[in-house]
């Protein structure tokens, strides 16, 4: 028998009297019993990382909790001893296994149900490893109910998302890249009760791709073990999402970005490169930085800032209001307010309180970049004042005619995020913009909505406030080093 004891943070175990070390070795030890005020060392488990608890036999409770460890995470459960104790409030084990699920889920709901779709395909094959290793162990763990969907086609996600019966399911976990989230809100978007899905189901990743843009920003890993448990543990938040029309009407939902210019053409342009792997892209960018390549343009906006100052003062005074969660979603939750079925590529007209970016710089552009989220891929801070639930397009606009040095220092350091603040680079919130391709007739290139590629056309995007129910690590992105910049 060992000591352990509840401490403000978790539960302290004495690791000097058991061999709890291996996954899934159960080991017994006591809370309430005569070690109890005597034990002050020990190890701390963490109320975040207790996953579940239940009552055991003869006046114990089983603990499971997830230890992590550098790359990944194992599953632990110690069986407690709860003899009575009059200094323990907790006289039986039924009423101390409630007050530590209490404890263990003071932000979260445990026990939910959910649709998981593994893409085989993502991450090059190594999906279903880290799935099966890391993901499902700590779903189990929490006694998650999983439907499990391994996806057989692209498209599959959608077609699955337009049909599933939502009163099954708490939200669906992406076992997968970026391109699958992408897939989910679009097949939500699809239904005609797409009020109440939204409304009911949250969706988020668990990293197991490439580009795991979703899983960074949100849950502040790219360790498909750690994101599970930021799953089980994080908070819900509602965060917005943008709406991207064609001349036909609404194209596309896109969570993370909508880019044309160097990125797109590295990330898009670049696929037949693929076995270089991540190099691949920074190739391709430096390529185009070195060419001095231009996209010519026009871009409409509706502006929510106008400068830089703006801007920070507009994150400082969102950053930590609260998302609301439990309003439930209309019909109007989804109009499109911007788009006019006649009007909507028409040059010569624009919206009210709309306005053509400058002419100089949009003839000459080099990177028109779009996003929702702050962390676009591993070190790359592309948006560092993205907010989720602001209401808002964080847009960023290289002008091709910068100095080479000063536009590959600044894509050098995208990690810091820093680069918004140089001269030559523009970076405003928007409530919805147009972008106009000017390319000469023939030219190829590609415009990425959310990493996927899209043809080179005119489209609109507008902000969808506060549609898409997610989970976030404490409630908000990874943080971004944006409030220490301007604080
Ligand atoms: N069984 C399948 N076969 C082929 N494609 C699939 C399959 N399942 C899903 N897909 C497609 O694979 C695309 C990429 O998936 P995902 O984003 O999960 O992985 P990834 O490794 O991050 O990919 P990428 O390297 O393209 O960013 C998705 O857009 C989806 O449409």
């Amino acid at each position: 028998m060992v000591g352990a004891k509840i401490d403000s943070q978790g539960i302290i175990i004495d690791e000097s009297r058991h061999e709890d070390h291996e996954p899934g070795i159960t080991c017994v030890c006591s809370i309430g019993s005569s070690d109890f005020d005597r034990l002050s060392g020990g190890k701390l488990v963490p109320f975040k990382n207790i996953v579940w608890v239940e009552v055991g036999d003869n006046q114990s409770v089983e603990v499971t909790y997830v230890v992590e460890k550098a790359s990944e995470v194992a599953i632990h459960t110690v069986v407690a001893d709860v003899s009575p104790s009059d200094r323990v409030a907790e006289v039986n084990s039924k009423a101390l296994a409630t007050k530590l699920m209490n404890l263990a889920y003071a932000d979260s709901e445990p026990h939910k149900s959910v649709v998981v779709f593994l893409n085989p395909h993502s991450g090059q094959g190594k999906a279903h490893k880290f799935y099966t290793h890391q993901v499902e162990p700590v779903l189990k763990a929490a006694r998650y109910r999983v439907e499990l969907v391994n996806t057989t086609y692209s498209g599959h996600a959608t077609d699955y998302m337009r049909e599933m019966d939502i009163e099954k399911y708490d939200g669906v976990i992406c076992a997968s890249g970026d391109g699958i989230p992408h897939e989910v809100v679009n097949g939500l978007y699809q239904r005609t009760d797409r009020a109440e899905a939204f409304t009911k189901l949250f969706v988020c990743q668990a990293p197991c791709g490439s580009g795991n843009a979703m899983s960074l920003s949100c849950l502040g890993t790219l360790n498909p073990g750690l994101a599970a448990l930021e799953i089980v543990k994080g908070h819900v938040v509602r965060a917005d999402l943008m709406a991207v029309c064609n001349s036909r009407g609404l194209s596309k939902l896109s969570f993370l970005s909508q880019t044309f210019g160097i990125i797109a053409e590295a990330d898009i342009g670049t696929e037949w490169m693929r076995f270089v792997g991540q190099a691949r892209f920074d190739i391709g960018v430096a390529v185009k930085v070195f060419t001095k390549t231009q996209f010519p343009c026009k871009i409409a906006v509706k502006r929510i800032t106008n400068n830089k100052q703006e801007l920070a003062d507009h994150y400082r005074e969102r950053y930590s209001q609260p998302p609301s969660t439990n309003v439930p979603l209309t019909a109007t939750s989804f109009e499109l307010n911007s788009f006019e079925a006649d009007h909507n590529f028409d040059e010569d007209h624009l919206p009210s309180g709309w306005e053509w970016l400058d002419e100089k710089v949009t003839d000459n552009l080099a990177i028109f970049y779009t996003g929702k989220m702050p962390f676009i891929s591993k070190d790359v801070n592309f948006f560092p004042a993205a907010l989720p639930n602001d209401g808002s397009i964080d847009m960023i606009v290289f002008d091709g005619r910068s100095n080479i040095i000063s536009t590959a220092d600044a894509l050098l350091n995208l990690n810091k995020g820093k680069h918004i603040w140089k001269k030559d680079i523009d970076h405003i919130k928007v409530e919805s913009y147009r972008l106009i391709p000017k390319l000469a007739p023939g030219r190829k290139s590609y415009i990425s909505i959310d990493g996927e590629n899209s043809p080179v056309e005119p489209i609109q995007a507008e902000i969808l406030h506060g549609v898409l129910k997610t989970i976030m690590t404490g409630g908000r992105f990874k943080e971004s080093g944006f409030m220490d910049k301007i604080r």
